[in-house]
């Protein structure tokens, strides 16, 4: 299994004309670990995501992966974004058609690759279903194993369980905490939810606006097991509360 990516970002900023949204942003994740960033509406989440993926540059500064060369990453986001009138099956298989890197790659390593990241989201036997045919869970779980086809080594997700209801979310957070063990890769997750940010993260990282400033910056003194126990313990609930006051401070 290829190394995960550690990021770095050094003295970033990021202006869409006369507004400057990141303003001298120095941070580092490393390799492998569980990063959420938390802030309000409009402090720059998705612009620092999308800064990350590549999608953007910078105005100013550094923004490193390591190692460096070949930048592996998978994009989630809110919306699942399937195309109503591709099957499961070929809705996970579009990075093969779309990004240069994996075009190269046989029609029998794609189905296998397919089938691989089908079955870890947990929809072997949906291969032939259209997105009408599917729950918002399910939707949620094509997208990411649309994002895990190519073996991403830096996971980044935007509000990806937002728009589901609580158990699908529930259920959703502990098999990303699962596929986060097994994949061994990095994973930076963006949410509203302190809750959802207390479960599942390893590091919270607060920012504000203007200028997505850290306001806090915390390591979660919780095991890297979770599990429903874990969710209605006390250690938990001194962490979200711990969070919670960060946030409204
Ligand atoms: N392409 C763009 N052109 C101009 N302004 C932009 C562009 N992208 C983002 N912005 C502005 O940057 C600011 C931060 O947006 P961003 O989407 O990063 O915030 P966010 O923290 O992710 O918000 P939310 O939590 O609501 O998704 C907003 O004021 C937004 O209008």
């Amino acid at each position: 299994m290829e190394q995960a990516l550690g990021i770095k970002i050094k003295t970033l900023s990021k202006s869409f004309g006369s507004k400057t949204v990141i303003k001298d942003l120095s941070v580092e994740i490393t390799p492998g670990s569980f990063v959420t960033l938390l802030g309000p509406s409009g402090c720059g989440k998705s612009t620092l995501l999308r800064l990350i993926a590549g999608l953007d540059n910078p105005t100013v500064g550094e923004l490193a992966l390591s190692p460096s060369g070949k930048k592996k990453f998978g994009f989630v986001f809110q919306e699942a974004n399937l195309l109503p009138w591709k099957t499961v099956k070929e809705n996970v298989s579009l990075p093969f058609e779309l990004d240069e890197d994996l075009k190269s790659i046989s029609k029998p390593a794609r189905d296998e690759k397919v089938f691989e990241a089908l079955r870890k989201v947990k929809l072997e036997g949906s291969e032939n279903l259209f997105p009408h045919e599917l729950s918002g869970g399910m939707k949620m779980r094509v997208s990411i194993a649309r994002a895990l086809v190519s073996n991403p080594r830096l996971l980044l997700m935007d509000e990806p369980f937002a728009a589901l209801d609580e158990n699908t979310r529930f259920e959703m957070q502990d098999q990303l905490l699962q596929l986060w063990e097994t994949e061994k890769m990095t994973v930076v997750f963006v949410t509203h939810s302190l809750y959802e940010a207390s479960y599942l993260s390893q590091r919270v990282i607060m920012l504000k606006a203007p200028g997505a400033i850290i306001s806090s910056d915390m390591n979660l003194a919780l095991p890297p097991k979770r599990n429903l126990e874990l969710r209605t313990s006390e250690a938990f609930n001194s962490v979200l509360k711990e969070l919670t006051e960060r946030f409204r401070s």
